[in-house]
C-alpha cells in the first residue's frame, strides 16, 4: 500500500483522487513537532503540506520511503529544498490555484489601508461614530510600484490599472515586450522606491528578495508612502519598516505575512494604529484550497504512479507536450548510461553528452538526467534518481557536459555519450529507430547495432581468425547460450568490438578466461 501523510489543513474536497485511489492510504495528522514527524514519516511515501509544517532535513533523514513532498500552494520556503534533492525527493508544489485570492487579498489590503477600514469598524464595535480620524486617501492617480511581477504581481497591476492607478514594476524577468503589453512601466527597484505611493512586493523569499525593502530603501521613499506585502516575511526588512512607522516616513503597511509565524502576541507591529494586519490569510479562500488540493493531489499521485508530472522545484520543468517529445528518449539514454558506467574500470572525470539531429531541438535535461542516474546509479545504488542525479555528479567531482549538433551524418537522431577517467575515454552512441525501437550504433567509434537490453558480454579485441570461435566456446564451457552478436571493425586485422547478447549471466571466472585468450584488449560482462 502507497501511504501518503497530510500534516497541514488541506482542502479534502481537493484530495478526492488520493482519496478515492484504492492502492494509496491518507492519513491526515497535523500540528506536528517536528520529533513527532520523525518518529512517523518512515511510513510514507508521500508528504503533503502547506505553509505550517517546516520540513526539515531531519524529518527527511527519517523518512525513507518517501519519495515525494507536496505543497498545496506557492511558497517553497518552508521546505528544505537542497535536503530533498540530496536525497532524491521531488518536492512539488500547485503554483496557480491561489493567484487569484492572494491578489484579490493583496487588493483588499490596499483599500482596507488606504481607508483604514479595519480601524473605523474597530471604533464602530467600541460604540464610537468618529467620522474624523478615518479620512483615507483614494488610489486613484496614485503610483503603485510592484517588486516581483510574476503571477499575483501581475494580477495586481491589472486589479490596480482598474482602480486608476499607474503601475511602475520590477522584475528581472520582465521584458520590454511584456510591460508594454501589460502597460506597466518597466523600472529599477531604486526608481520605484522613489517614485511610488503604494509599493508591494510579490517575489520569493529568496537570498537575492531577504530585506529586498530595507533602512536603505525607507530613506528614499517619499514621505507618506504606503508599504504592502502579502508575499514573505523578510522581502520587507520589519525593523527597518517600524523605524519608518516611528519617524512617520510610511503613512500606513498591510502585512498578511511575517518574519517569525506566528505573529509574537506582543509584537511591535501591533502598536500603529495605521497598520493592518492579516495572520497569512492571501490564498485562505474557499476556491484557492480547492484549487491547491486538486493539483497538488494529481500530481503526487503521478509520481506515486510514475507517471510524468509538472511542477516539480526541484526539477526542470517541462510543459505536457515538450515531456511527451522526450519520453521515447528516457530509456534509451538511462540505458547507454548503465551499458557505460559497466565498460569503465576507473573513476571517472567527466562525462559529455550529445545529441545530433532531431533530438536536438528537443527538452533534452530530463534525458540527461535518466542518462546520468543510469550512469551513477550502478556505483551510487538506488539512492540515484531522476531528481538528484546531477547533483550526485557534481559531489562524485565529474564534469558534465552536453552539446547539442542540428544535423547527423547517418542518423536522424542519436545520444552519443564520451566518458573519460585518468586512463581511458569510453564512447557509446544510440538511436530511437523507427520501428526498431532503441539501438546501440556505436562502441568506440565501431559501427555495430545492438538492442540495449538484458546480459551482453562486449569486448574490444583484435581481428584475427579463431577470436570469435574462442569466446564461443569458453561461453558454452560455462553452459552460456549465445542469442545475438555484433562486430565491429574498421580495417581487416585491425582492432575490432563485440557485442554479445547472453541467455544467462557470465560470472567473474568467465570473464576472466575470456579476458586471457591472447590479444583480447578489454572485456566486459553487462547487464541492463
Ligand atoms: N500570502 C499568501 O498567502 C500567499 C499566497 C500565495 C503566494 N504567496 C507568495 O507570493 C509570492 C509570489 O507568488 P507568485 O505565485 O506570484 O510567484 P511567481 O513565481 O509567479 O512570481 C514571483 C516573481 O518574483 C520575481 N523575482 C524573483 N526575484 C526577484 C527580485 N530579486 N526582484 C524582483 N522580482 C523578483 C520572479 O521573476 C517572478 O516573476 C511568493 O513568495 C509566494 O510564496 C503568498
Ligand atoms: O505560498 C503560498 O502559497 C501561500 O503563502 C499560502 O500559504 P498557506 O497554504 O499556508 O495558506
Amino acid at each position: 500500500m502507497i501511504r501518503v501523510l497530510v500534516s497541514d489543513p488541506i482542502s479534502e474536497q481537493g484530495l478526492g483522487k488520493l482519496l478515492e485511489a484504492e492502492d494509496i492510504v491518507v492519513e491526515k495528522k497535523t500540528g506536528l513537532s517536528e520529533d513527532e514527524l520523525c518518529a512517523i514519516i518512515a511510513e510514507y511515501d508521500a508528504l503533503l503540506v502547506r505553509s505550517q509544517t517546516k520540513v526539515t532535513a531531519k524529518i527527511m533523514e527519517h523518512g525513507t520511503r518517501l519519495r515525494v513532498i507536496g505543497r498545496a500552494g506557492v511558497g517553497v520556503d518552508n521546505i528544505d529544498v537542497p535536503a530533498a534533492t540530496q536525497r532524491g525527493i521531488v518536492v512539488l508544489n500547485a503554483p496557480d490555484g491561489n493567484t487569484i485570492s492572494t491578489a484579490e487579498h493583496t487588493f483588499a489590503m490596499m483599500i482596507s489601508m488606504a481607508r483604514k477600514i479595519p480601524q473605523a469598524y474597530a471604533s464602530i464595535l467600541r460604540g464610537e461614530w468618529d467620522r474624523k480620524t478615518f479620512v483615507g486617501v483614494e488610489l486613484n492617480n496614485k503610483v503603485l510600484g510592484i517588486l516581483g511581477l510574476g503571477r499575483i504581481g501581475t494580477e495586481v497591476a491589472k486589479r490596480a490599472q482598474a482602480f486608476g492607478m499607474k503601475v511602475l514594476a520590477y522584475d528581472p524577468f520582465l521584458t520590454p515586450q511584456r510591460a508594454n503589453a501589460l502597460d506597466v512601466q518597466q523600472c529599477t527597484v531604486d526608481e520605484i522606491v522613489v517614485a511610488a505611493d503604494f509599493i508591494t512586493v510579490h517575489t520569493p523569499l529568496i537570498k537575492e528578495t531577504k530585506y529586498l525593502i530595507s533602512e536603505r530603501e525607507f530613506g528614499m521613499m517619499k514621505d507618506g508612502v504606503r508599504i504592502l506585502n502579502c508575499a514573505r516575511g523578510g522581502i520587507i526588512k520589519e525593523e527597518a519598516l517600524i523605524e519608518a512607522l516611528k519617524s512617520g516616513k510610511v503613512a500606513g503597511a498591510a502585512l498578511d505575512v511575517y518574519e517569525e509565524e506566528p505573529l509574537a502576541k506582543e509584537h511591535p507591529l501591533k502598536q500603529f494604529p495605521n497598520v493592518v494586519l492579516t495572520p497569512h490569510l492571501g490564498a485562505s479562500t474557499e476556491e484557492a484550497q480547492i484549487n491547491v488540493a486538486i493539483d497538488v493531489a494529481e500530481e503526487v499521485l503521478k509520481v506515486l504512479r510514475d507517471e510524468p508530472f509538472r511542477n516539480a522545484v526541484n526539477l526542470p520543468s517541462l510543459p505536457a507536450d515538450k515531456m511527451k517529445q522526450v519520453e521515447p528518449y528516457l530509456a534509451l539514454g538511462e540505458n547507454i548510461g548503465k551499458m557505460a558506467a559497466q565498460l569503465v574500470d576507473d573513476p571517472v572525470t567527466k562525462i559529455e553528452i550529445s545529441y545530433s539531429g532531431d533530438i536536438s531541438n528537443l527538452e533534452t535535461a530530463p534525458i540527461t538526467r535518466t542518462l546520468l542516474k543510469g550512469f551513477l546509479s550502478y556505483h551510487h545504488g538506488e539512492e540515484v534518481n531522476f531528481v538528484n542525479a546531477p547533483l550526485v555528479a557534481e559531489q562524485a567531482g565529474i564534469q558534465t557536459i552536453e552539446t547539442k549538433t542540428s544535423k547527423h551524418s547517418v542518423f536522424t537522431n542519436l545520444i552519443g555519450l564520451e566518458v573519460t577517467t585518468a586512463t581511458q575515454t569510453k564512447r557509446i552512441a544510440g538511436t530511437l529507430n523507427n520501428g526498431f525501437g532503441p539501438r546501440i550504433v556505436r562502441l568506440d567509434g565501431y559501427a555495430i547495432d545492438a538492442a540495449p537490453e538484458g546480459r551482453m558480454i562486449v569486448t574490444s579485441h583484435l581481428d584475427q581468425p579463431g577470436m570469435i570461435g574462442r569466446i564461443g566456446m569458453i561461453l558454452a564451457d560455462a553452459n552460456i547460450n549465445i542469442a545475438t552478436m555484433q562486430v565491429g571493425r574498421k580495417e581487416v586485422g585491425g582492432k575490432a568490438v563485440m557485442v554479445l547478447g547472453i541467455d544467462n549471466p557470465a560470472g567473474p571466472e568467465v570473464v576472466r578466461q575470456l579476458a586471457e585468450i591472447p590479444n583480447i584488449l578489454e572485456v566486459h560482462h553487462v547487464e541492463l
